[in-house]
């Protein structure tokens, strides 16, 4: 059983594939936050800009089967004979948490490129075609390999320095959006300071969430 909040039509708005047209399946749950506004400050992640509670967002629900996930995600892709691959984002919540190998199976099977992202607590299943770690401060990481980590920032107990030894191919910085939180976590001006960082450092690139600009989901 799959349970999923929301799945939509969109361009992805962050990282190296950004503007990229894309299905968002985003699951329900995430082991690092309840999504509960009052564990917010107690929880291992606290910044999150998404609501991941329940299956009642648009084309949300619970599928019996990897195939029936499948086939929902097949009807929101909306150019089935432009002869461009389709591709799937899945997110959440935290995606590892159910994503398996029937799943990707079956998404692979309806001709989709699979994009994840993912906190980095959970190790990842074979055959995902573009991996994003996003790691969290309080969290362990135990995905340290990958193809693009997108650090949040600025973070306590998540300096980009810890992560620079790690395998992946991308190293993306992306400033916190800090306007549905209260003070905690957040500091000031996450994004001349993200700037500032990726200038200074420059293995490091700036990601932003180009959808919240572009006033898309
Ligand atoms: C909502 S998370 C879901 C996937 C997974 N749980 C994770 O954290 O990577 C999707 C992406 O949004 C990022 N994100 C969450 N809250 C954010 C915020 N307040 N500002 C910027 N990025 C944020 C996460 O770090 C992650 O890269
Ligand atoms: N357009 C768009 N791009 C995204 N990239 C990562 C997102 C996420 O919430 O995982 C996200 C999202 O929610 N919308
Ligand atoms: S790990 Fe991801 S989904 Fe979970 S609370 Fe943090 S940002 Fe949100
Ligand atoms: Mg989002």
């Amino acid at each position: 059983m799959y349970s999923v909040k929301e799945a939509f039509y969109t361009l992805q708005g962050e990282g190296v594939q950004a503007g990229r047209a894309s299905v968002f399946c985003r699951f329900a749950g995430c082991n690092l936050w309840s999504g509960r506004e009052q564990d917010r400050a107690s929880a291992q992640c606290r910044f999150c800009d998404t609501d991941f509670v329940g299956t009642d967002g648009q084309n949300g629900g619970r599928f019996a089967t990897a195939d029936a996930l499948a086939e929902h995600i097949t009807r929101l892709w909306p150019h089935p004979h432009e002869g461009v691959t389709p591709y799937v984002v899945f997110t959440g919540g935290e995606p590892l948490l159910q994503l398996d190998a029937a799943l990707i199976d079956a998404v692979h099977a309806a001709g989709f490129e699979i994009g994840v992202e993912t906190n980095g607590s959970l190790a990842a299943p074979d055959g995902i075609d573009w991996l994003c770690v996003s790691p969290k401060g309080n969290a362990p990481l135990v995905q340290t390999r990958g193809d693009e980590l997108k650090l949040v920032h600025p973070q306590t107990d998540a300096p980009p320095e810890r992560f620079e030894g790690l395998d992946f191919d991308h190293f993306l910085l992306q400033p916190m959006d800090t306007s549905g939180l209260m003070a905690s976590d957040a500091r000031k001006e996450p994004l001349s300071a993200t700037v500032e960082h990726c200038m200074a450092h420059p293995r490091w690139r700036l990601s932003l969430q180009t959808h919240k600009i572009a006033g898309i989901d």
